[in-house]
């Protein structure tokens, strides 16, 4: 059944599309507004744990996302952790077990299947939002052509940087959003190339994370096996967290400035950072401390403007697709109707928005806190130290991948129906 009220979503990355893509399967009129002149995602692969795949398949987005994807299912996707240094001897191999199958995909790849499944009418681009205010019955956003668009409900899917986040909290970016000391090169190698080079490490479908002291790269296969896809990650951990940085925060990598950075690392990983060319390097921002709610008001927001966090558990896009698919659940939920949207804004909906954020903020922001721990257990080690922190890990990934999201969804319809107004 058709529902009677309209959302608007800020932003068209990873989250924002899941989100129309649910929102449109369910009835409820959505248009999505992109800054870009088009669709565009960051040339790289990411890894999607079973708590996303779970979280997709709930959205109606699964099927389409795996058949684009190099492996036919799920192939097990725990890290083996490797010294960076040496002869890249195992610190940590991660136990397997049937239910840690995940996806490593291309990006550009997802959001083809992800755009196949769009209706092209609800996408509208070049449409950077500055700021959001309420009319008498709706949320309107300005655009920076100096156009408006009104609607009952506004998701703010615009990312780290999100402006949407400015009208749920207020100075959000000064009292939120830090800059970690992390940088990340990212780039894409020819398989070929790296063999050619003699490289005698045994890849597979699993992610490998080579570990040192202030610096670990993520390594896996992508895109039909033949390119890897690698991120390099180099930290200064004897500061505290900074204010965010000027802009951008992402630039080229200049020749040179990874490769004398590994001198002392171990043959492999000397030969992947030598091919490292035309990599992109990112300062890695984080919303630390979190933010205590996720909505005021008509205004939500879902992905990075919610919990923009480090990738070291490869878990952001993955809460964001557990928290698009909460809301989904939510608003496509029989109670929540535009009889119980009326104004001023009615306690149902912002009691949808309400359940939503005590739902996931605890549990998003848990997993935006145990990144940042992990960022610091890879980069703490140091060979012939007698415990190994990276052992610790197991604490960390088991509840991000295993968590039931069913449970959440009941415990959020449920606050919203103590609360409908029966008519
Ligand atoms: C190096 C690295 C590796 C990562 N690896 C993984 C991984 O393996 N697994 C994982 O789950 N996550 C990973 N992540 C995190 C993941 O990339 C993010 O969590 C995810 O992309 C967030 O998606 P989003 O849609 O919320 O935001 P974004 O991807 O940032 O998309 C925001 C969109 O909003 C648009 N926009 C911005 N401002 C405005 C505005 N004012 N008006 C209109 N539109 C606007 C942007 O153009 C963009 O299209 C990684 C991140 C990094 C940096």
């Amino acid at each position: 059944m058709a529902k009677d009220f309209t959302v608007a979503i800020v932003g068209g990355g990873m989250c924002g599309l899941a989100c129309t893509v649910g929102l449109s399967k369910s009835g409820i009129h959505v248009d999505v507004f992109e800054a870009g002149s088009k669709f565009e995602e960051v040339g790289a692969g990411v890894g999607l744990g079973p708590n996303a795949l779970r979280a997709l398949k709930g959205l109606g987005l699964y099927e389409a996302v795996l058949s684009r994807s190099d492996t036919p299912s799920p192939t097990f996707r725990q890290f083996l952790f490797l010294s960076g240094l040496g002869e890249h001897e195992v610190i940590y191999d991660y136990p397997r077990t049937a239910d840690d199958l995940g996806l490593g995909i291309y990006r550009p790849v997802f959001f083809d299947a992800v755009v196949g499944l769009l209706d092209p009418s609800t996408v509208h681009f070049n449409k950077r939002c500055v700021s959001l205010t309420t009319t008498e019955t709706t949320i309107a956003i300005t655009f920076a052509d100096g156009t408006t668009h009104e609607a009952d409900l506004v998701i703010g899917a615009d990312g780290i940087r999100s402006v949407a986040r400015n009208f749920v909290v207020v100075d959000a970016m000064q009292k939120h959003v830090t800059f970690t000391n992390t940088v990340a090169y990212r780039g894409l190698i020819p398989l070929e190339d790296l063999e050619a080079a003699g490289l005698q490490m045994q890849l597979s479908t699993r992610p490998i994370a080579l570990v040192g002291l202030n610096k670990h790269f993520v390594i896996y296969p992508i895109h039909g096996d033949k390119r890897i896809n690698v991120v390099v990650f180099m930290s200064k951990r004897d500061i505290p967290p900074q204010p965010p940085l000027p802009s951008p925060w992402v630039t080229a990598a200049s020749d040179g400035e990874l490769q004398d950075q590994f001198q002392e690392w171990g043959r492999d990983a000397r030969i992947i950072v030598d091919h490292m060319k035309a990599s992109s390097k990112w300062s890695i921002h984080a919303l630390n401390p979190p933010l205590a709610s996720y909505c005021r008001g008509r205004v939500v927001l879902v992905g990075d403007a919610a919990h923009g966090m480090p990738p070291h558990l490869g878990a952001g896009a993955g809460q964001g697709f557990e928290d698009v698919f909460v809301l989904c659940e939510l608003l496509k939920n029989d109670k929540v109707t535009k009889s119980n949207l009326e104004v001023p804004v009615t306690r149902v909906v912002q009691d949808a928005l309400q359940a939503y954020t005590e739902v996931r903020a605890p549990r998003a922001n848990w997993v935006l806190e145990r990144t940042i721990e992990a960022g610091q257990i890879y980069e703490s080690y140091q060979p012939g130290r007698e415990t190994q922190e990276v052992t610790k890990l197991s604490n960390l990934w088991d509840p991000i991948w295993h968590h039931d999201l069913g449970v959440d969804v009941n415990r959020a319809v449920e606050m919203v129906s103590k609360h409908v107004r029966v008519s």
